[in-house]
């Protein structure tokens, strides 16, 4: 088990090099959202741009459309025919990393959607949320996901990906053999996080009790997409994403206390969170 510090992340970490520009700095796509839980695909693409990307995409249902717009000028978006939930995710960009499955629910319609965007998808993906629960319905799907699929279960969703275990050995075990075998970078999410990668284990060091809130999970699956886009490899992508996100309730914890801690201050706090590494 190696334990990731600071001087583990600043040997990973790139800074932005100065003539860089945003066709180059990566773009991400981020598919999600459905009617009513629109705010987690807008968690997820804002963390992604604050991330450090050149450009978001978000693609979501038809209602979603101003949501995503109004709440997040900066997004460019791509919407899906249907109205409440995806149903053909189809479109002509050419993204570097997709995060998918936060908010979609799990409508027989959209896993359809997600097993045809599986099919003829190339682009090294982040799955999330109701993307791992489709997956744990249909887990002969798990065969189409690209080398080193970036997975973020939290317990009850990883627990319906590979079933109950008896002690924290047992689940170890169970993930490094999932890892192992469908190639998968498996960020098992709790406290702390670890992310594991066939028999590699890294656990995390930062975050707290403040990260116990509704769409922290989101913004997660937005920075790590971000970080691939940036042409991290996925297993940096995922354990610096991690870090970051941890480091932004540390920093911030002090200063707004765990209760008064959204998810939004996440996104907020992340331009502190790559200025202390810079220092
Ligand atoms: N603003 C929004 O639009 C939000 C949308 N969300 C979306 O809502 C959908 C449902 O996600 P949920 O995760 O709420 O539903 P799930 O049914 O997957 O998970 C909720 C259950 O898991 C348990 N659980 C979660 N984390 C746990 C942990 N660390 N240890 C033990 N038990 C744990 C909870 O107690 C609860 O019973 C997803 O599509 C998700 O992306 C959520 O992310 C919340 C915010
Ligand atoms: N007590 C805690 N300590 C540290 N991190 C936590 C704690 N509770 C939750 N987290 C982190 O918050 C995130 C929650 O993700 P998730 O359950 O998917 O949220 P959501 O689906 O609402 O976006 C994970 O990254 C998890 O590790
Ligand atoms: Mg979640």
């Amino acid at each position: 088990m190696i334990k990731v510090n600071k001087a583990f992340i600043l040997d990973i970490y790139k800074p932005i090099v100065n003539d860089t520009h945003k066709g180059i700095q990566g773009h991400a796509l981020l598919i999600g959202g459905s009617y009513s839980k629109m705010g987690s695909v807008c968690l997820s693409s804002k963390a992604a741009l604050k991330s450090g990307c050149g450009l978001v995409t978000a693609f979501v249902p038809k209602c979603g459309y101003e949501i995503v717009q109004i709440a997040f000028p900066e997004a460019m978006v791509l919407i899906d025919e249907n109205e409440k939930v995806l149903s053909n995710i189809e479109y002509t960009i050419e993204p570097d990393a997709i995060g998918i499955g936060m908010g979609i629910g799990q409508d027989v319609i959209t896993e359809k959607a997600f097993y045809n965007f599986l099919l003829q998808n190339k682009t090294n993906l982040v799955i999330d949320a109701d993307g791992l629960n489709i997956l744990s319905k249909n887990n002969n799907w798990l065969s189409l996901l690209p080398q080193k699929t970036i997975i973020t279960p939290h317990k009850k969703e990883l627990e319906r990906l590979i079933g109950t275990w008896q002690s924290e050995e047992e689940k170890l075990e169970k993930v490094i053999q999932f890892s192992l075998d469908h190639d998968l970078v498996v960020v098992v999410k709790g406290a702390p996080t670890l992310v594991i990668y066939h028999s590699e284990i890294y656990q995390n060091t930062t975050g707290n009790q403040a990260l116990a809130t509704a769409g922290s999970g989101d913004v997660l699956s937005g920075i790590i997409t971000s970080l691939l886009a940036q042409s991290y490899n996925p297993i940096n992508a995922a354990i610096l994403g991690v870090y970051l996100h941890g480091l932004t309730a540390d920093i911030a914890a002090p200063e707004m206390s765990y209760q008064a801690f959204v998810a939004s201050d996440i996104i907020s706090y992340l331009g502190k969170v790559y200025l202390s590494l810079e220092n």
